[in-house]
């Protein structure tokens, strides 16, 4: 509980507890205010149930709260009161009584400052259990911090106090129908985890029949913030019912955390959009911005996969405020497994993750835009520069009403942030691995996250980088958000807060105070601790669980949520711009990365020009001969078909699984699956398609044909059948592409597949009539494609000694070449739904509804 002090008019007052108070003009009040406008006994101070309360006692001139007169309010550190007067005359202000701080305790993160973070859903708003109080501890000083922040923005640390979190505040749980009306501008206490929670605004509703939220200017309520849209939602108020509802957004607005397009408001639900919670408080909207300052908790968190093998195992600890905290375990221990957990990427099977105290699995939809993930792999595009790439992050990444000029001030000031100033017009390949690092971290930090977490983003680092990216990483902390880093790296640990070390099987080895962590374990070496792990007669797990670390850091820190974590419906979380919007921003980023790329342009140019002079080796001469005089003509067609696979294929085969990671981390915030898939197919289609007819022009150039081939001039007929082969090969290119595990994979399967091609196409074998090889070459793009080729040239004429019988998927008719071109067409669309189908695959279990 924090003790509060009540001063003004030269009078401080320290207030205790079991006590109440008069206020007044009455020199007999226990606080006595000496102004005109006060009455002889002017308002009651009391504590009841877990808060104080003043309560008017029928004064002549009234009660104030940021200029409203109030019956009743609940006050708080930081909350003015006007006795008598609104503005000026009776003002008592609020503050904290300092907090006694015993000297002999050991390393803790830094404290909470009252800030403006979301306050926690009532018990009966939620389907979750209440939560219980953990008893109070004594605040330990932390020492201070060896290294400084690199961030221009990060604030001094604050060493010798502790975090206050619902972990660490000691909360008062108060049933949700005790509280009492709450005074607009009060610093209010909330019911679940007792935090104290600063408005950032507050709307009086009297005579009010709407109240417009979003972030333009013309709003009642401005929430300046990237990720609310411009017009966001209205509370509706008719005939004292207040209803909100959401004007169109693209973030949405989540009624106690879910997902609403119109509700019926009580004072006791939490409407959330975008960073900020509003809340009906008395005859106000009070608005609380979630600043980053937020406490997470992990409640026995357990992952099992097929087989029964545990990956994570019961795993449960508390993050205060501002911690930094470092994640280290031997390989295979289950530290990414526990970042997926922790970042509802891949929730856990069992257990909760408390993200201020609200259950981060049933609110991910809402709170999805609060967290930050730096995987391992860097989640850029090498070609484009470092503004570049983070101006297209930024459009994928907040609603489509943002404009241009909003988005670019956000990845300056990011820039700036993170002292990439300099390095903006930089090719991100240019970069070195630390600043690549610093990029991804930028990256992330675009839509404010309060929570960033960071997969081994030192590995590969020389140890000056890595101690660099981990002074970030504590700076980042400092300034206002909690950080959990995995790593390999031991040289740099005591910049962390809190060192959570993994065991094999998932299991917490150990938590607390990096300086602690090998005399507890009893080595002086990390790589001796490794080792030991590998001993299975010890179980590291039970020996944590029993020792005084234990108690000390999680423990006493934590508060367990009661009874069993529900069964809970997740939303999938909302797309920030529309599709067309999405399928532009990654178009354009494409094109952009393409002609950056100055050797893929110039291979892409190049390879149909070179196929079609090889093509050309092939004497072919005369293709208006009488039967049998052209042998070539059908080398010559299987050269264009084999050409058309390869351009197809070799332009797609590495295409998504050289970009995986970067898809993983847009869907997880947001991507259209099929918006992606379309951008690929469009580009790389177009470029695929107009390769096909260049080698086919260049084969063909001086070759002479009949004027007519099937339907109209042959040149057309064969660039049109070599086009559509292409863009069906280049299908089948992004298929192994989306399959394949890496990039190395992806060369003999194409190697494969073009041999398939080769074997199945009928210019080598006849096919027709041959059970199952038949049916199999349907199968396959060039059987299909060279016989449209066959059909246009007449090819059964010209040598009819090699299909004999005739296939008659070759004949010069219409239907035959229109039924060709169908099937190749229908292979294109089976194809780019089998890769959609192995890109889901790959990403986030959230984002698969898991
Ligand atoms: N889907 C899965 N099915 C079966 N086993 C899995 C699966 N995913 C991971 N594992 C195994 O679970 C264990 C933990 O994996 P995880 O990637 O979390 O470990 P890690 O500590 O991050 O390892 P590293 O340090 O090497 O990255 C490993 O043994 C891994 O092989």
């Amino acid at each position: 509980m924090t003790q509060l002090v009540i001063e003004g008019h030269g009078v401080s007052v320290t207030l205790d507890p079991g006590r109440t108070y008069r206020m007044g003009r009455d020199p007999g009040s226990d606080v006595v205010v000496t102004a005109d406008r006060v009455s002889r006994t002017h308002a009651v101070l009391r504590f009841e149930g877990g808060q104080w309360i003043v309560e008017d006692a029928g004064s002549r001139n009234g009660t104030y709260v940021s200029g409203h007169r109030i019956q009743r309010v609940v006050v708080g550190p930081g909350t003015r009161i006007g006795l008598g007067d609104p503005s000026e005359g009776g003002i008592m202000t609020f503050r904290a009584a300092q907090p006694q701080t015993p000297p002999q305790a050991p390393v803790t993160t830094p404290r909470r400052t009252p800030v403006a973070t979301p306050p926690q859903a009532p018990p009966q708003a939620s389907p979750q259990a209440p939560l219980q109080a953990p008893p109070p501890r004594s605040a330990p000083p932390r020492s201070a911090p060896p290294h400084s922040a690199p961030l221009r923005s990060a604030p001094p640390r604050e060493p010798g106090r502790r975090p206050s979190g619902p972990g660490y505040a000691a909360p008062q749980q108060q049933p949700a129908q005790a509280s009492p009306a709450y005074g607009g501008g009060a610093t209010v206490r909330f019911p679940r985890t007792g935090q104290w929670r600063e408005p950032a605004a507050v709307r009086n509703l009297t005579g009010a029949q709407v109240v417009r939220i979003g972030r333009a200017p013309e709003n009642d309520m401005v929430v300046t913030d990237l990720r609310v849209s411009r017009r966001h939602a209205e509370l509706r108020i008719t005939g004292g019912v207040h209803e909100i509802v959401d004007v169109g957004s693209r973030m949405g607005t989540y009624v106690n955390g879910r997902r609403v397009q119109q509700a019926r408001i009580s004072p006791n639900d939490l409407i959330g959009i975008g960073p900020s919670t509003f809340q009906l408080v008395g005859d106000t909207l009070t608005e609380y911005v979630d600043t980053g300052e937020v406490c997470l908790q992990a409640h026995d968190l357990t992952v099992t996969v097929e087989g029964g093998k545990v990956l994570l195992d019961h795993v449960t600890f508390p993050v205060g405020e501002k911690c930094l905290l470092g994640v280290i375990g031997p390989s295979g221990s289950g530290k990414s497994t526990l970042l997926r957990a922790l970042t509802g990427l891949r929730p856990a099977d069992q257990g909760i993750v408390t993200y201020d105290g609200r259950d981060l699995y049933r609110d991910y939809a809402e709170l999805r835009s609060r967290i930050g993930l730096v995987p391992q792999d860097d989640i850029l595009h090498s070609q484009l520069t470092v503004r570049r790439a983070l101006i297209y992050a930024a459009e994928l990444r907040f609603p489509d009403d943002t404009r241009q000029h909003e988005r670019k001030a956000r990845v300056d000031e990011v820039l700036q942030q993170l002292g990439l100033e300099n390095r903006k017009d930089n090719r991100i390949s240019s970069l070195s691995g630390g600043q690549r690092k610093r990029v991804s971290v930028a990256l992330e930090l675009l839509t404010k996250p309060s929570l960033l977490f960071l997969d081994e983003p030192t590995s590969g680092l020389d140890p000056g980088l890595d101690k660099s990216v981990m002074q970030m990483l504590r700076g980042l902390a400092d300034d206002g958000r909690t950080v959990a880093v995995v790593t390999h790296s031991v040289a740099n640990l005591d910049i962390c807060d809190r060192l959570l070390v993994m065991a094999p099987g998932g299991k917490i080895a150990y938590f607390g105070p990096p300086a602690e962590a090998l005399p507890f374990l009893g080595f002086t070496d990390w790589a001796d601790v490794f080792l030991a792990f590998d001993d299975p007669a010890r179980d590291w797990a039970a020996e944590y669980a029993r020792s005084s670390p234990y108690q000390e850091y999680i423990a006493a820190d934590l508060i367990k949520p009661v009874g069993m974590r529900q069964p809970v419906q997740r939303e999938l979380p909302p797309k920030q711009q529309s599709w067309p919007e999405q399928l532009s921003t990654l178009v354009r980023r494409y094109c952009r990365g393409i002609v950056a790329d100055r050797l893929f342009l110039g291979i892409t140019v190049a390879l149909p020009i070179v196929m079609g002079l090889l093509a050309r080796v092939v004497p072919t001469g005369n293709l208006m001969g009488p039967p049998n005089s052209n042998g070539n003509a059908a080398n010559l067609l299987l050269i264009l078909c084999i050409g058309g696979c390869l351009t197809g294929a070799a332009n797609a085969v590495r295409e998504l699984v050289k970009e995986r990671p970067i898809y993983q981390r847009e869907r997880a915030v947001g991507l259209s699956r099929s918006a992606y898939l379309c951008s690929k197919l469009l580009v790389l289609g177009l470029i695929t398609v107009a390769q096909g007819i260049v080698l086919t022009y260049v084969a063909m150039l001086n070759v002479k044909t009949y004027d007519k081939g099937v339907f109209t001039a042959p040149l057309t007929e064969l660039s049109l059948a070599v086009a559509l082969l292409s863009f069906t090969a280049m299908t089948v290119g992004l298929l192994i592409s989306a399959v394949a595990k890496t990039s190395e994979t992806t060369m003999p399967l194409l190697v494969l597949v073009t041999l398939i091609q080769l074997v199945f196409c009928g210019a080598l074998v006849h096919l027709d009539g041959k059970p199952v090889m038949e049916q199999l070459s349907w199968l396959v793009p060039a059987r299909w494609a060279l016989a449209a080729l066959a059909g246009t040239l007449d090819v059964g004429q010209l040598i009819p000694h090699v299909q004999d019988p005739p296939d008659p998927l070759w004949s010069q008719d219409f239907g035959t070449w229109i039924l060709d071109m169908s099937v190749l067409a229908a292979l294109a669309v089976v194809c780019a739904f089998l890769v959609a189908r192995m890109l889901r695959r790959h990403e986030p279990a959230v984002m698969r509804g898991k």
